[in-house]
């Protein structure tokens, strides 16, 4: 049997994410350019006698231990499928912000489903795999996949995208997490029900990614949102966003006067996101940000179209390193 495995699994952003009214089963249609960023979780699995979690990081204190934990539910969940007893020791090293519109938690799903079918050795196919994580969270399959992806539905039903290039980020971490339900429940209110388009992607978007043009990206947004220059965004969660936390006024205003492209709030927030030309820019916004007060960490990340890792612990008896290769 192997004797362990770490998976380090990236944080997403949504390029654009368009909603559309509520659905009576309590969910959104969705149309979500999802995009990996170079902020990670590493998630290590190895046998034990029961299924015990331990989370270690930033704000690790907000993340249940229990079988709520995503990855729990994650490992649990294969378990079943396989008809095996969930036997292993997942320890969640956390680099993703919690609760922040980043999707860490369905990361550390995606995580323990790669790492346990690899301990397993079960014969999943990743349709299979896929279906798993759907049941999970609408947000963990692309996890599972990374890159860029164009989600449907609730954001599961996923056609890869092409991303010609890297892109260049700044991630400003706030204080504190949003529910995601929460901000769904506040863009119905803000909106109304009535009068909601289908959501749709947005094509500049599309092609701005697929060229790897962050200029072209950041003119793409602004006119998604008939915004001024540098003021677009094309993520229907932010008004909600910023109707529960209206600090994130400040944190995007200081981001843009530091000269990046544009920004805007990941997800359902409260992580804003912005989107720098090269990696020099990219410090600097960076350390900005940092000194400025309107966050509590900011960091520079790179989306070059990466996954989840995978890592095998070394065995003992045979070899000395360890092997890498991609999910
Ligand atoms: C908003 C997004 C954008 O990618 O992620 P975050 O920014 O929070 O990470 C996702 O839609 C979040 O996905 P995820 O966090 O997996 O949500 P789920 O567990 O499936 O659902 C949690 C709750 O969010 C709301 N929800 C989620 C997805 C969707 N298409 N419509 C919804 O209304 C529902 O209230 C649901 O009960
Ligand atoms: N492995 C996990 N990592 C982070 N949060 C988790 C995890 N499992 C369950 N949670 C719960 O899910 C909530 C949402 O966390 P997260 O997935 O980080 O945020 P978001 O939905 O904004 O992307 C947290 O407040 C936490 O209580």
């Amino acid at each position: 049997m192997i004797p362990g495995v770490t998976i380090q699994v990236p944080a997403k952003i949504n390029v654009q994410l368009s909603v559309g009214g509520p659905e009576p089963a309590g969910f959104h249609e969705l149309a979500t350019v999802f995009l990996t960023v170079g902020l990670y979780d590493e998630v290590t699995v190895t046998p034990a006698d029961t299924l015990r979690i331990t989370v270690s990081g930033p704000d690790s204190d907000l993340v249940p231990t229990d079988g709520s934990n995503l990855a729990a539910r994650a490992t649990t969940a294969l378990a079943e499928r396989l008809g095996v007893r969930p036997s292993v020791a997942v320890h969640i090293a956390k680099g993703i912000p919690v609760a922040g519109g980043m999707a860490g938690g369905s990361a550390d799903a995606a995580a323990a489903l790669l790492g346990c079918a690899r301990l397993w050795e079960a014969d999943l196919a990743l349709p299979e795999l896929l279906g798993i994580g759907a049941d999970l969270g609408s947000d963990v399959p692309f996890c599972l996949t990374g890159g860029a992806a164009l989600g449907l539905g609730r954001g599961e039903r996923l056609t890869a995208l092409p991303l010609g290039g890297p892109l260049h980020w700044v991630v400003a971490v706030a204080a504190g997490g949003l529910s995601t339900p929460a901000v769904y429940r506040e863009c119905d209110r803000l909106r109304g029900a009535a009068g909601i388009p289908d959501p749709l992607p947005f094509p500049p978007v599309l092609k701005a990614l697929a060229a790897g043009d962050a200029p072209a990206l950041a003119r793409a947004l602004d006119e998604y949102a008939s915004a001024p220059p540098g003021e677009g965004h094309a993520n229907d969660l932010q008004p909600a966003a910023l109707s529960l936390r209206p600090k994130l006024h400040d944190t995007l205003r200081v981001g843009r006067t530091l000269g990046a492209l544009t920004g805007f709030v990941s997800g359902s927030g409260p992580t804003c996101v912005f989107l720098v030309p090269d990696a020099r820019s990219a410090a600097l916004v960076a350390e900005g940000l940092s000194a400025s007060g309107t966050c509590t960490s900011a960091t520079a990340a790179t989306s070059s179209g990466e996954g989840p890792l995978v890592r095998y612990a070394p065995k003992p008896a045979t070899a000395p390193g360890s092997e890498a290769d991609r999910a």
